[in-house]
């Protein structure tokens, strides 16, 4: 059912840059599970958070969704009535996908998955918004827009979920974090070219963020608290609630 990575995996002469096409969507999953440390326990939580914060009669937008993870997470443990899920990518490999995953789990729950960019779509009645290592792909110069656009479309007390990989100002403990993130995708089977090769790719389309700059940011769009509540290595998850 899922197709192993080895997108990376052959000397690649000419690299262009990652992007989410038809070869990356095949082997999204196991891409994910073996890149990202902590993925799985995320999604979990995404889950848990869902019970606690969504309302009834409120929307639960997905921005950037991929297949489907993190909204079936949610969906599985929503207990509200009258509650409707949004999820958005603009990768359409990934929307097909997706679309056909959710299908195939039974739920009262509607879910419309659109194959739309995050930065055109307009967010209301928000009671959560998840944004699962997907910020981190918009040019710099788009993230507080549509941070803003998200905190304008949640309700009161509601939660936005924000997962990225993260930049560390203090060299020494940048190095080491990546060089951490790096030992980790070998140990999951990366070989060091399939790491290099990738790292490459990523060069141009992963600008990350800083901790204390995303929740400075967020403090100062109005949110009334933010925390990190997980991290691993370079890898981190905050909430923010209105
Ligand atoms: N401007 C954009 N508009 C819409 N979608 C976008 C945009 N830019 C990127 N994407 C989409 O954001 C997703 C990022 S992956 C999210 C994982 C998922 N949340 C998960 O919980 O499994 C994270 C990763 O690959 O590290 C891809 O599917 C892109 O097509
Ligand atoms: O693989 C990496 O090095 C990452 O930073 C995470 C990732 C996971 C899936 C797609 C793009 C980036």
């Amino acid at each position: 059912m899922t197709t192993k990575d080895t997108l990376f995996a052959a000397p690649i002469e000419k690299l262009g840059d990652f992007t989410f096409d038809e070869s990356v969507a095949e082997v999204f999953p196991d891409m994910i599970q073996r890149s990202i440390p902590g993925y799985s326990n995320i999604i979990t939580a995404i889950g848990m958070l869902a019970e606690r914060f969504v309302t009834p009669n409120s929307r639960v937008y997905d921005l950037g969704c991929s297949r489907g993870a993190a909204t079936l997470s949610a969906r599985r443990h929503i207990q509200q009535p009258n509650v409707h899920i949004i999820g958005v990518d603009n990768s359409l490999p990934m929307v097909e996908r997706c679309r056909q995953h959710i299908a195939a789990y039974h739920s009262e729950i509607p879910v419309d998955i659109l194959c739309e960019d995050i930065r055109q779509i307009p967010i209301h009645n928000a009671s959560m918004v998840i944004l699962n290592f997907t910020l981190q792909f918009l040019p710099p110069e788009d993230r507080t827009a549509l941070l803003n656009n998200i905190y304008q479309g949640l309700n009161p007390n509601g939660v936005l979920v924000l997962s990225e990989k993260y930049r560390f100002d203090e060299k020494p403990i940048n190095d080491l974090l990546i060089d951490l993130h790096h030992q980790f995708k070998r140990a999951n089977g990366y070989s060091e070219l399939e790491v290099s090769q990738k790292r490459t790719a990523l060069e141009n389309v992963m600008r990350t963020d800083s901790i204390e700059g995303q929740k400075e940011r967020l403090k100062n769009l109005g949110f009334s608290h933010v925390s990190m509540w997980f991290q691993c290595f370079n890898f981190g998850s905050m909430i923010a609630i209105k």
